[in-house]
């Protein structure tokens, strides 16, 4: 479950104020809403990446308003997906395992599960350079869903990607949803993505959530 209650968040002249939003637990919730409006500011509040001025942030139960990122166990695809260049396909993947040491068994098996279910399992030794777009944000995905986090959140994922590859790709999230493993916050500007993959659509509008 993600509940987001009474949120406030300032940062230079732009304001989000009392935004509340909740998405019950297992299900995949679209945020929409114009350029500039604030929906990543409400993602990284929730991935502890922006510090409210007020409200509460509940995450699987558990209020994780004054945690540490690293403490809120959420999986996380930014906008641009944006993998560590130094590392290749396997070790992205393997990341946040590595980080809270995993045992590499244990890394394998899940990087080789995950890689498998995404179909990127070809490419695990190649580094982040050498892929196109649409396979960049499978491996960005890879990587968010690694830990089995509760809650994902991902913010445009299908930007920038052509027809063939984002149809791919919201079909690689249909797959996500399905497990109904994780709750989902997904931001799109697009109508058809969020009507192909929402239980719910949130819109946002002047600083408010409907
Ligand atoms: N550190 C900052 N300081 C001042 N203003 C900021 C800062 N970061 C973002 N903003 C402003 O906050 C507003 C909301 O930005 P945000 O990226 O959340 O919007 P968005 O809805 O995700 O937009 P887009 O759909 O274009 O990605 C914008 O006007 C942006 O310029």
């Amino acid at each position: 479950m993600i509940d987001i209650r009474n949120l406030s968040i300032r940062q230079g002249t732009f304001a989000l104020t009392d935004v509340t939003l909740t998405v019950p637990q297992s299900q995949y919730a679209v945020l929409m809403g114009k350029s500039g409006g604030g929906k990543t500011t409400i993602l990284e509040s929730i991935a502890g990446l922006r510090k409210p001025q007020a409200g509460t942030i509940v995450l699987a139960g558990r209020d994780v308003t004054h945690l540490r990122p690293a403490a809120r166990h959420v999986g996380y695809v930014p906008q641009d997906g944006v993998l560590f260049s130094t590392m290749t396909v396997r070790d992205n993947i393997g990341f946040a395992l590595a980080v809270r040491g995993d045992t590499s068994t244990d890394i394998a098996k899940r990087v080789g599960e995950l890689a498998e279910w995404l179909e990127v399992a070809h490419l695990l030794d190649r580094s982040p350079h050498f892929l196109s777009g649409g396979e960049k944000q499978r491996v960005a995905l890879g990587r968010a869903l690694a830990s089995r986090p509760p809650v994902l959140l991902l913010d445009e994922p299908l930007a920038a990607l052509d027809d063939d590859t984002r149809d791919h790709l919201v079909s690689v999230l249909a797959r996500v949803r399905d497990t109904r493993e994780v709750t989902v916050l997904h931001v799109t500007h697009n109508r058809t993505e969020a009507e192909r993959l929402a239980d719910a659509v949130f819109h946002l509008k002047d600083g408010a959530v409907k």
